[in-house]
């Protein structure tokens, strides 16, 4: 059995900021998307053998030739994505093949160096029988809720709060029953899960797994790709 893997790339990246699609903006010269493809594509162990990857419309055709020698073995479609995150998952999950396929992977293209172990570690515990997985890290700042005042309601208990990232993994069956809910202010793939009442699983994250949003942030991403590279 093998995995597939979403990549929803179609964000315009407004808190980034720039002229072109976050997916599109480069480190250590190459685009977040192509880094975020290559990291799948290091995790042998995974068995990949599809990606599916939602882009600006427009763009597909481009980006389809630029990836071609990332994708290695794997399968390679590159489909229009919607106006929401969810949209344009549920856009690429369309053409992820039935048969075959025993874990589907969901990966944000703004998370371009997520460790091999990581992935690794969705992809077990998919194939061990949970059945929607996400990696988290510890939250390390005190979380308020506040109101529309911004007036402090509480601080919840932080040894109860976890920050989640991707690539998270579903059983497919689960994750097709998910995205044909409603996705409306769904932020990740395992919110629609818990919607449908499916146990969601945490595995360990990493701080290298970290979400390019704001300018700060590609910074940090050229500081960790030269660490990589001199090691
Ligand atoms: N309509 C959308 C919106 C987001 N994404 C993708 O979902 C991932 C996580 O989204 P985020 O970091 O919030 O990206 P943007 O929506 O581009 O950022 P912003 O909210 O700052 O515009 C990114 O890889 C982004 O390209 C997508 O495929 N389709
Ligand atoms: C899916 C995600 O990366 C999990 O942390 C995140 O929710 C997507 O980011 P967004 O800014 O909410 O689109």
């Amino acid at each position: 059995m093998n995995t597939a893997a979403i990549i929803p790339a179609a964000g315009l990246g407004l808190r980034l900021g720039g002229a072109e699609p976050k997916a599109f903006r480069e480190v250590g010269g190459e685009s977040l998307l192509v880094h975020a493809v290559r990291g799948l594509t290091a995790a042998t162990a995974t068995g990949l053998s599809c990606f599916v990857i939602a882009v600006p419309p427009g763009t597909e055709d481009v980006v389809g030739k630029q990836l071609e020698p990332y994708a290695g073995a794997a399968e390679l479609h590159v489909v229009a994505g919607g106006a929401e995150r969810t949209d344009s998952v549920r856009m690429a999950l369309e053409l992820v093949p039935v048969d075959g396929i025993d874990c589907i992977l969901v990966h944000d293209a703004a998370r371009p160096f997520v460790p091999v172990d990581v992935i690794e570690r969705v992809v077990a515990a998919v194939r061990g029988g949970a059945p929607a997985v996400v990696p988290v890290v510890p939250v390390t700042d005190t979380i308020k809720r506040v109101d529309s005042d911004g007036r402090v309601v509480d601080t919840p208990d932080r040894s109860a709060l976890v920050a989640v990232q991707t690539p998270q993994g579903f059983e497919p069956s689960v994750l097709r029953r998910a995205h044909a809910l409603e996705g409306a202010g769904a932020t990740d793939d395992a919110m629609l899960c818990e919607r449908l009442g499916v146990t969601v699983q945490t595995v360990a994250g990493s701080e290298d797994a970290f979400k390019i949003t704001r300018p700060r942030d590609l910074q940090l991403a050229e500081w960790l790709l030269a660490e990589r590279r001199s090691t």
